[in-house]
This record gives structure tokens, C-alpha cells and sequence, in this order.
């Protein structure tokens, strides 16, 4: 009953159903997912296409971004050598004609870029940099009433986890708190907008130096300042209900070996607490290492006559 469902499995068990996925990012997090998908990681699930431009962090040297005693999560040692070039297509109508869902995993303008078009195509967007919708404007733009397209968007939880816990609570009610606390290197939290001495005194944080807070506001303004970072937030406070009220803390922590991610939530059923310590990803240290394996998962659940499923 417990055997795995996925590595051991693969398309070729004998799934009939086909789930034709196109992306949107061959970065840290496109490039692992296209490799799981080439090895057949999700049943029922190939790889359509990729859409990308440019220099990736994936391709970059991993020290230009890099914390520098931030782990990284190792190869998996057991996986077969996967091909390293993408089934790269020129433009978003070549992608939209080689797959049935698009992910994006290029970066909030990417999603505001391609999203409207890829809904529009009927193609069901799940979306990485959810962040881009703390914009109203493009939020209202990418959820108008189904009837017009048939087309979804649908939000992956990324690198946070126990989203189906507040969904399930705010449906009873409006929680009292909802609160994320992120503790990242400090090498990642820098942004262009920073002034000069900001983004020089995190850079030379060193281990053993205190923790710096660089953000506390709440989650829309996170999103839309760190838009590397607090995706998580915008995915937060939508899984609570869209809420405006949600409090976000972003912290630089020298010694910070993992990303962690703390959810604090208080409703009318209960209150919850999860702390997520995750890996950072190997080609994007600004990125955690679980990213990719959840957009895995959210296609796994779109695969067409799968028999079961964690809903
Ligand atoms: N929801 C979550 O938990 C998380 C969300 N993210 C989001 O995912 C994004 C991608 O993360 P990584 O893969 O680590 O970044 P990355 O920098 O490693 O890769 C980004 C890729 O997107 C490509 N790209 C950028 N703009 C594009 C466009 N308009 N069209 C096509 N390709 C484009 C780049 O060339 C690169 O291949 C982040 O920018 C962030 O917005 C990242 C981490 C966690
Ligand atoms: O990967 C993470 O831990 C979170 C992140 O960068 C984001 O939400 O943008």
C-alpha cells in the first residue's frame, strides 16, 4: 500500500493519461522540475516545452548569489543522469501548443508578463511567483469568473507547507492572527532598492553576528519588496482567506543554514504552528530546495484519471 508512488512508478508503469506540462523558467526551479519530468518522476505527467531567455542562476556561477555558509541540498545520488537540454521553444504560442498546463517559474514580471495569455489560451497556470498577485490589478485580471476561458490559476505552495490546514480553518471563519516569520542568509535579502549601507552591512553579516531584521509589514508589501523572498507571504495570506491583515518578518540570519518559514495561525477552530527548515536549492540559494518537488506535486494532483491522491 505504501510502496511510492512516484520515483519507483514512473510513466512507465502504465499510466494512460497524459499530462502535456509547459514552463515557463528554466532556472533553479525550472530546470529541476523539467529533469524530473524527463525521468518520469510524476505518473502521467511529460514535459511539453520550455520557455526562457537569457543567463540563468542555474547556468550562472552558484557564488555570485550565494550566503556564504548557506548549505545546499545535495544531488540525489540515486537519480538517473537526466538530459540536460531543454525542449526549448521560441515564444509563448509554441509553448502554449505543447502543453495542456503551463508553470511559471520565471519571476513575478514573468507571471504578469505570460499570465493573462496563458489563461486566456485555456491553459491552466500554476504559478510559482505568486507574489506578482499582491498587484489587485493583475490578481482581479488572472481570477475573472471562469466562463470566459477555461483556463485556472492555481497557486503552488512553493516552499511553505500546512496551506491545507488554513484553507480548511479560514472556510470556518476569519482568523483572529495569521503571521509568517522568514529567516533567510542575508546574502539573499538583498535588493536593488536598498540603500548603499543596507545592503553593504548584510552582506557582511558574518556567522556569529545577531540575527537583522530587514522587513516587518504585512505580507503585500513583502511580496512586492522582495519579490525573491516573500512569494510565500502572498501564497500565505491567500490560502487564509486573501487577507490584507497578514504579518510578515523577514529576517538575515548569519547563521542561518536553512531557509526557515514560520506560520503562526489563530481561528475560530484552533491555532497552528508550522516551522518549514528547508534546504537551500543548490543553483538558487534564495530559493528553497522544495520548491521544485511541490510544483511536482501540484502537477501530480492535475494528471488526468489518477486513482488516488492526499486532497
Ligand atoms: N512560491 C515560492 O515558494 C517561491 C517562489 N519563487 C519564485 O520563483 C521564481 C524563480 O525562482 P528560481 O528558479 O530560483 O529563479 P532563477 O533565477 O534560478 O530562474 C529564473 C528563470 O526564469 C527565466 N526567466 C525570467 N524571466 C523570464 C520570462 N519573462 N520568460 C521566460 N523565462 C524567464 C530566467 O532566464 C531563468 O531561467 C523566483 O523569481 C520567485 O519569484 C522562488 C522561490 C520560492
Ligand atoms: O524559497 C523560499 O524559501 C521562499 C522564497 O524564496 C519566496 O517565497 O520567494
Amino acid at each position: 500500500m505504501f510502496a511510492s508512488r512516484y520515483l519507483e512508478d514512473g510513466v512507465a508503469a502504465g499510466h494512460g493519461a497524459v499530462l502535456r506540462v509547459g514552463l515557463i523558467g528554466h532556472g533553479a526551479i525550472g530546470s529541476s522540475v523539467a529533469d524530473a519530468l524527463r525521468r518520469g518522476v510524476v505518473p502521467g505527467a511529460v514535459l511539453g516545452g520550455v520557455l526562457t531567455r537569457g543567463h540563468t542562476a542555474a547556468t550562472a556561477a552558484p557564488a555570485a548569489t550565494a550566503a556564504p555558509a548557506a548549505p545546499t541540498a545535495p544531488a540525489t545520488p540515486a537519480a538517473p543522469a537526466a538530459p540536460s537540454a531543454p525542449a526549448r521553444v521560441r515564444d509563448l504560442r509554441e509553448l502554449l501548443a505543447s502543453a495542456d498546463v503551463v508553470v511559471e517559474a520565471a519571476g513575478q514580471r514573468a507571471l504578469r508578463e505570460h499570465g493573462p495569455a496563458v489563461l486566456a489560451a485555456g491553459r491552466d497556470l500554476l504559478a510559482v511567483s505568486v507574489g506578482a498577485l499582491a498587484d489587485e490589478a493583475l490578481f482581479r485580471e488572472l481570477t475573472r469568473p471562469a466562463a470566459a476561458r477555461s483556463g485556472r490559476l492555481l497557486i503552488c505552495p512553493g516552499a511553505l507547507g500546512g496551506l491545507d490546514a488554513v484553507r480548511a480553518a479560514a472556510l470556518a471563519g476569519p482568523p483572529a492572527t495569521v503571521r509568517l516569520t522568514s529567516t533567510k542568509a542575508p546574502a539573499s535579502l538583498v535588493q536593488p532598492w536598498m540603500d548603499g549601507a543596507t545592503a553593504d552591512r548584510l552582506r557582511s553579516l558574518r556567522p556569529g553576528d545577531e540575527p537583522v531584521t530587514v522587513f516587518d509589514g504585512d505580507a503585500r508589501e513583502a511580496a512586492t519588496r522582495f519579490p525573491r523572498n516573500a512569494n510565500v507571504a502572498a501564497t500565505l495570506a491567500l490560502a487564509a482567506g486573501d487577507r490584507a491583515d497578514v504579518r510578515v518578518r523577514l529576517v538575515a540570519a548569519p547563521d542561518a543554514r536553512l531557509t526557515r518559514h514560520v506560520v503562526e495561525f489563530a481561528g475560530p477552530l484552533g491555532e497552528y504552528r508550522f516551522e518549514l527548515a528547508n534546504l537551500p536549492d543548490p543553483a538558487n540559494p534564495a530559493t528553497s530546495a522544495l520548491v521544485a518537488p511541490a510544483v511536482l506535486r501540484s502537477l501530480a494532483d492535475l494528471v488526468p484519471g489518477v486513482a488516488w491522491l492526499v486532497a
